[in-house]
């Protein structure tokens, strides 16, 4: 335990797009974690950073003692985790991959003002930005990080929308429901049924679990990210504590297996794209990825939404 917490005391993240939706309940979420040491909001628009980290840093007194304040770029020098929130936001019924074009010049403007910055060697980039997956593999590109310290959130925020949705309609636990999607953050993601578990039991056996249940609540999850900019503008408090629970398996060298996105090698058949698959992330970013057999349904559409992921790559970096 005394080795986790002088990490943890040194732990410092900045959120780049501090300022907006995504970013501000981040640094919430970090906050309400009691795990990192240091939270910086960084925005183009530095009222709106300053606002935010005000905001969090007045509940201080109730939370925990952690250092709260807005920041510039130059913060990326001594950070340990950078997080990139700053982007443009999905317009209702546009496609996250749409969203490509309007956001990979954004973004490379971004990697260019970290490198200047100079990130610590053991630094870890995590690209919350969307869409995610492309934006993923274009900072493990051009940054100059090793791979393995390039993270992007990929399928966190989906995989916790179908849990939580399946076990509000079964009236279980959320944290007792263990499905998991991978595949791509947009509308080619994978949910796997064939490894869920419901309190360590078969999803498919548990009671009320029927086909017609398993197809309402993967198409509910895969429509959450419109359903949210439709009813409030973008979403906010769940992608919050998806970020801040990636980022505290980091802090305390955790290695979960979780659903981001990273460069893949050869696993599950996918090859040269930034994808979730079992990831397991600690202190040095992707320690490894677990490969394990799906139903073959399941792994032909991973394969397929590796192909939709590749073919963007192609077109747009
Ligand atoms: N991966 C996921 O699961 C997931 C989930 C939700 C949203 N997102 C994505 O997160 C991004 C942010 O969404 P939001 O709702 O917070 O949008 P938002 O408009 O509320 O916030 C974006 C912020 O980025 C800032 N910004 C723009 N350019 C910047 C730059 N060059 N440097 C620093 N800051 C800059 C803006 O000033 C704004 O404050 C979008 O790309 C969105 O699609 C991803």
């Amino acid at each position: 335990m005394h080795r986790f917490s002088a990490k943890v005391s040194s732990m410092k993240v900045s959120i780049i797009g501090g300022g907006g939706l995504v970013g501000s309940c981040a640094g919430f979420a970090l906050q309400l974690g009691k795990i990192v040491r240091e939270i910086v909001m960084i925005d183009v628009n530095p009222e709106a950073a300053d606002g935010h980290a005000l905001d969090i840093l007045h509940g201080a007194s109730l939370v925990a003692d952690q250092s709260i304040h807005a920041g510039t770029m130059a913060d990326c020098a001594n950070s340990d985790v950078i997080v990139v929130t700053a982007g443009l936001r999905r317009k209702p019924d546009e496609s996250r991959l749409d969203l490509i074009n309007r956001n990979v010049a954004l973004f490379r403007g971004i990697l260019g003002d970290i490198k200047k910055a100079g990130p610590k060697s053991d630094a870890i980039l995590f690209v919350v930005s969307n869409p995610v997956d492309v934006l993923t593999y274009l900072a493990i590109r051009e940054l100059g990080l090793p791979p393995k310290q390039v993270i992007g959130l990929g399928t966190v925020l989906d995989t916790t929308r179908l849990r939580s949705l399946l076990a509000q309609q079964l009236s279980v636990p959320p944290t007792q429901v263990d499905v998991t999607i991978y595949g791509e953050h947009g509308d080619s993601m994978v949910p796997i049924w064939s490894l869920g578990q419901i309190g360590g039991l078969p999803v498919d056996k548990y009671p009320g679990v029927t086909p017609q249940l398993i197809t309402e609540i993967e198409k509910r999850a895969r429509n959450s990210g419109a359903e949210m900019l439709k009813k409030k503008g973008g979403a906010g408090f769940a992608v919050g504590v998806s970020i801040a629970d990636v980022i505290h398996s980091i802090a305390l060298d955790q290695r979960r297996v979780m659903p981001v996105s990273s460069l893949q090698n050869g696993a599950y058949g996918l090859r040269d794209v930034a994808i979730s698959v079992p990831t397991i992330v600690g202190r040095k970013g992707v320690l490894g990825v677990v490969e394990v057999d799906l139903w073959p349904k399941e792994k032909i559409a991973l394969q397929s939404s590796g192909r939709v992921l590749r073919e963007t790559i192609e077109k747009v970096l």
